[in-house]
């Protein structure tokens, strides 16, 4: 059975030790396209909270594997569904860490499962670097008579937006992205992409998470350091080279955002919340 939820709820992953240096903070700024120079020069480097995500698999060379405790999915039926980062403060340009990891639900949706992940991740001298939850939506993997669990919408409010960002992606943006620890063949292999359902190619979920941070902290923060936590849905794929259109509304310390390609919404029930 490729999913047991009686085994997958509540399993710890093995504990995963890793380390970063700025050489990896600076890859990730430029696969999120960053020009400005607080991003790609390591002399007074800002580091975008989004790189806390990816930093514990960045020097991943292989696809990911999507099986843990009661749980064994072809990659191809999976997309990444939700992401959340809350940084216990600014994430240093280099470091070592210890990341816990525990699957904390496993939902039916019927035509999909989903299935979510809580992680904490805590430096050598013991302080609390940052704690992500994700989920990933695995589809054709519904149907096993579990409970269908929340659907966590959030509610943009009723005026015009404070702001509209547009920003460009490159048609090469997931060939670079790869580079960032994510070797999924959906973002580079037109036959596996065909596979799982896709004409082309699609862009990484947690790609267009961090352009989007990036473009939200350039146009409206003082800088990456006033982010204390973003949390967002993927809501329909991108494709290299679109265009990004985000919309933020902000009410104090909380911003509520969505981002769209052409029509379509790619990132729904986003909220970056920074210090007060
Ligand atoms: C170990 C590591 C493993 C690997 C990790 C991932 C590796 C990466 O390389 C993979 C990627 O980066 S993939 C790219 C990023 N993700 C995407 O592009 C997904 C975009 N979203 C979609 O296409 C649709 O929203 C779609 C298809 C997701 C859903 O659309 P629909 O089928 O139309 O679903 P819908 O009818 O709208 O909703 C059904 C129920 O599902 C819930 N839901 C919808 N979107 C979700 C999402 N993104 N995440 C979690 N739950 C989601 C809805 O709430 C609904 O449930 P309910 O009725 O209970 O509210």
């Amino acid at each position: 059975m490729p999913i047991d939820p009686d085994v997958a709820v509540g399993a710890e992953l093995p504990e995963l030790t890793f380390s970063w240096s700025s050489s990896d903070v600076l890859l990730y700024h430029l696969a999120l396209g960053a020009t400005e120079l607080r991003y790609v020069y390591e002399e007074g480097l800002s580091v975008l909270p989004t790189f806390g995500v990816v930093a514990p698999r960045f020097h991943e060379t292989a696809p990911p594997a999507v099986s843990f405790p009661g749980i064994d999915i072809d990659l191809a039926k999976v997309l990444h569904g939700t992401q959340e980062i809350t940084v216990h403060g600014p994430i240093p340009a280099d470091g070592e860490a210890v990341l816990r990891t525990r699957i904390t639900d496993v939902w039916d949706k019927g035509k999909a499962a989903v299935v979510v992940q809580e992680s904490t991740a805590v430096t050598a001298d013991g302080t609390a670097l940052h704690t992500t939850r994700s989920s990933i939506f695995a589809r054709g993997e519904g149907g096993f008579g579990g409970e269908r669990g929340p659907s966590n919408r959030v509610e943009l409010p009723d005026r015009e937006p404070d702001a509209v960002i547009e920003t460009p992606t490159l048609p090469q943006q997931a060939y670079l992205y790869r580079l960032c620890g994510d070797r999924n063949p959906l973002h580079a292999d037109p036959e596996f992409a065909r596979r799982a359902g896709f004409d082309q190619p699609i862009l990484h979920g947690l790609c267009t998470y961090g352009v989007v941070c990036k473009a939200v902290v350039d146009a409206l923060l003082d800088g990456p350091e006033q982010v204390v936590s973003f949390g967002a849905k993927f809501a329909g794929v991108v494709f290299p080279g679109e265009t990004l259109r985000t919309r933020v509304w902000r009410d104090g310390s909380r911003l509520v955002l969505t981002t769209s390609a052409g029509d379509r919404p790619v990132l729904a029930d986003a909220v970056l919340v920074t210090q007060d």
